[in-house]
């Protein structure tokens, strides 16, 4: 596997507050699928801000396939899913929303019509393509944010809470368009079922840094799932001993 995504030492905050992310290394590789899991508040979508370009990082790099991202630059490689869906959508209809970033990277006429037609056949939103977007529900609007990032087909996609207010027919056929996607993904959420099906490998974050990066079943045990829910960890489900590489916020260490 090829390096994909690379972050180097990067903090992330916002204006005027103490930093959210201090000192955040990983790398994400070509086709590789990783949860980012932790409490509220805990950062990630302030990351994956930062990651698309969106927040300026107060400090590191992000580097995507070798190239820094600069702060404004959003390039077709990365594909951020909202967590919010109003956010992102703001076209006068939903197909025009989901042709949106393709028609930035240039596509037009019928390549664009095929793409946005696949991007919206997968998401099972077809029918509603000349809908304003205002009218849609929210699990609709949810599945169009994901449609308007499939259309671009990047490299990595982002995604932010994609199962949240999904039915659970909606929500089997998010994880199974998501398995069988060839692109790398990062998805931050408290799905954690969600998680485990998709995601071999999960990345723990709280009290400002990485507590936890590995194999899902082994960063989500016992420890792992208390800390994902913003649960203090007892010293005796501490598995320092096992896993020395991992920080587990413990009773006492959270603010
Ligand atoms: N636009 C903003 N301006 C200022 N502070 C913000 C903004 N967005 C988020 N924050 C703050 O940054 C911190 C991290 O928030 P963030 O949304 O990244 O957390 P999260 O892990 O995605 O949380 P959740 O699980 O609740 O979605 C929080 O303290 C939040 O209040």
């Amino acid at each position: 596997m090829t390096e994909l995504l690379h972050l180097d030492a990067l903090s992330v905050g916002w204006p005027g507050q103490a930093p959210v992310l201090a000192d955040i290394s990983l790398m994400l590789h070509h086709g590789e699928r990783v949860a980012l899991v932790g409490p509220n508040g805990a950062g990630k979508s302030s990351l994956f801000l930062s990651i698309a370009g969106v927040l300026a990082p107060l400090g590191g790099q992000v580097r995507l396939m070798g190239r820094q991202m600069q702060t404004g630059q959003f390039l077709p490689d990365v594909a951020l899913v909202f967590q919010q869906a109003e956010d992102q959508l703001f076209c006068p209809t939903l197909a025009e929303d989901v042709a949106f970033g393709a028609r930035n990277m240039g596509l037009a006429g019928a390549a664009l019509d095929l793409r946005v037609a696949q991007a919206l056949a997968a998401c099972h939103l077809t029918g509603l393509a000349t809908r304003p977007v205002h009218q849609l529900s929210g699990g609709e609007k949810r599945r169009a944010c994901i449609a308007g990032a499939l259309v671009m087909q990047p490299a990595l996609m982002l995604l932010d809470e994609p199962s949240a207010g999904l039915d659970l027919r909606n929500r089997r056929n998010l994880m199974t368009l998501l398995r069988q996607t060839g692109q790398a993904l990062l998805i931050a959420s408290h799905d954690l079922e969600l998680v485990l099906e998709l995601c071999p490998r999960v990345i723990l974050i709280d009290q400002g840094r990485i507590c936890a990066d590995g194999p899902a079943r082994e960063v989500l045990g016992d420890a792992g799932l208390m800390a994902a829910h913003g649960q203090e960890v007892p010293h005796s489900l501490t598995p320092h001993e096992r896993a020395p590489h991992m920080h587990w916020p413990q009773a006492g260490s959270g603010s």
